[in-house]
């Protein structure tokens, strides 16, 4: 069933990247899989001077990330699509020309019969966001006059703020215009199916939850690793780096899905309270010493990967040739509460790694007594392995009896990939998200108190890391896992568990 309000989406910064690498082709796939609604258009707005047609030239008919599907179809198709796409430019300061923006509206909810419900999701800078909201309230568009027929909704692109303090300005600045429940804050790795498995695989199941506790879990590592460098975006992460691109938002929400309590019902606001008190039970480190022991940073020199030579950071463009920015960031930290007093998490993140994965890694305690003695000590535990990408899946370690004489045990796997249910498509996370906007579902979307609780606790790290010269950033060749010490930072274990390259099996997916 198609439960989505004929609306418009509006797009502001039409003409950059997110809009044509992202956010149109999801739009592609959602109106292929038939989930638009009856009457839907797409107004593109930016300060660059294009027609209508232009537009549609532009994240259509010539865009490279449509090539395919522009070539594949039939015409009819693809005209349908990029008929709904329509453009209106700005002006050059994105001040002076709402007015000629509030008319187009108008008129195209006129013509396609859009009932007046506008979705704005704002791609461009995040210095604009507030005045857009203003502008858009100035017109009079922030007020629709229901949730079903005259909605407005405001989508707002990452980064949300740059510290607690910037977040929580762009917070007030927001909802001077927007009620919270109009807001939607994009994290993308929440419209990840596997993220969202997290929570399903928790609270559906009875097998996992008992366990699910300091009592029988050891340790939780999550690792976040990308091949790739900073690609183009050396000016954006240079004054970013690992811990606000990757940390205080795609990792503490899975971190807030593994901590979670479980919620009374499925409601967003009941999931998103119990978000904030996981993200809030997390224990701030503010202590010289203890950011000191529990965290750590690195950054990726120039080295060879298969022959080829690849540049350090400090040459990529846009980076600052003495950066200290972080590549690699790692930390180590408690929750305190009754479910995970003195359980350590190990989180880290990083580009230039060996391989492209990001996976959960819950390390289960060996069992109080052991009666098998001839175990490999380095591998008795069980662990509970969620893929989140690629190879989609979960996968359960534990030990079985290998066959003849004695009591030898071994670990055998016990998996389950997405790939294997084949009528499933699995929806790209930009798909999902848009499609939960479209369709007034916040449940994937951070709420405002869930940003700030994430911000609250990686503020202090971000301030040791910038401020103290004793701080250390480790340099590690690209291409390899991160600092040569980075297992230093987990007492008690193995280190961290490091996918190799990805095996493949005679199903051609295996987690290793
Ligand atoms: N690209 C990506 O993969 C991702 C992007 N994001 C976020 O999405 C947003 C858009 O990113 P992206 O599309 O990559 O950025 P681009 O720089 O490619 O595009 C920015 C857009 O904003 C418009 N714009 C308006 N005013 C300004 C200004 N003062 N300076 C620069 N641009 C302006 C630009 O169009 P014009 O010049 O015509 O006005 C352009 O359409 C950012 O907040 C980014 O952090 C988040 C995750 C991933
Ligand atoms: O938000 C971001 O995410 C990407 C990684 O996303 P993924 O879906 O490919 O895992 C990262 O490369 C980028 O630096 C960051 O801004």
């Amino acid at each position: 069933m198609n439960n989505t309000s004929n609306q418009l989406l509006v797009i502001f910064g039409a003409s950059g990247d997110l809009t044509a690498r992202k956010l149109i082709p999801a739009l592609y796939n959602l109106y292929e899989g038939g989930h638009f609604p009856e009457n839907f258009a797409v107004l593109g707005a930016s300060r660059s001077d294009l027609t209508d047609e232009e537009f549609r030239k532009r994240v259509v008919y010539e865009s490279p990330y449509l090539k395919d599907e522009v070539k594949k179809k039939d015409k009819d198709f693809i005209k349908k699509f990029a008929d709904m796409m329509f453009y209106s430019d700005l002006g050059s300061d994105y001040d002076s020309e709402y007015s000629k923006l509030n008319k187009r509206i108008e008129a195209l909810n006129k013509e396609h019969k859009l009932d007046e419900n506008y979705t704005f999701y704002l791609s461009t800078p995040p210095s604009l966001y507030e005045p857009i909201a203003k502008n858009l309230s100035d017109q009079g568009l922030t007020k629709g006059s229901g949730a079903e027929k005259g909605f407005r909704r405001i989508v707002v692109e990452k980064p949300f703020g740059y510290s607690l303090e910037t977040a929580k300005e762009l917070n007030i600045g927001l909802q001077k215009y927007f009620k919270e429940k109009q807001i939607y804050r994009i994290d993308h790795y929440l419209g990840k199916e596997t993220v969202q498995n997290l929570m399903v695989t928790r609270f559906s199941n009875s097998i996992f939850e008992p366990l699910w506790n300091r009592n029988y879990i050891h340790h939780v590592q999550i690792t976040n690793a990308e091949t790739v460098g900073v690609e183009k975006r050396g000016g954006y992460y240079d004054k970013s780096g690992a811990l606000r691109d990757m940390f205080q938002s795609h990792l503490l929400q899975i971190v807030s899905l593994i901590v979670m309590e479980p919620p009374i019902s499925a409601d967003a606001d009941e999931i998103h309270n119990e978000k904030v008190k996981a993200l809030k039970s997390i224990r701030m480190m503010t202590e010289k010493k203890d950011l000191f022991e529990n965290t750590m940073k690195g950054q990726y020199v120039a080295s060879s990967i298969n022959g080829k030579r690849v540049k350090g950071y400090r040459e990529e463009e846009g980076v600052d040739p003495e950066s200290k920015t972080e590549t690699y960031g790692a930390v180590k930290f408690f929750v305190d509460n009754w479910r995970w007093k003195d359980v350590p998490f190990y989180v880290r993140t990083a580009k230039r790694m060996p391989t492209k994965v990001t996976e959960v890694v819950i390390h289960f305690k060996t069992p109080h007594h052991q009666v098998f003695k001839e175990q490999d000590v380095n591998n008795k535990d069980n662990k509970l392995v969620i893929r989140i990408q690629p190879d989609e899946g979960i996968l359960i370690k534990f030990g079985v009896k290998v066959p003849g004489q004695g009591f030898k045990v071994e670990r055998a796997n016990m998996d389950f990939y997405y790939s294997s249910l084949s009528d499933k498509n699995i929806m790209d996370a930009y798909e999902r998200l848009l499609l939960d906007a479209m369709q007034g579902d916040t449940t994937l979307y951070a709420r405002a108190d869930e940003v700030e609780a994430a911000w609250a606790f990686v503020d202090p790290i971000l301030e040791y890391w910038a401020n103290d010269k004793d701080v250390p950033t480790y340099g590690y060749p690209a291409g390899t896992w991160g600092p040569k010490n980075s297992d230093d930072l987990i007492e008690d274990s193995n280190g961290w568990r490091n996918p190799g390259e990805l095996l493949t099996d005679e199903t051609g997916f295996c987690i290793i």
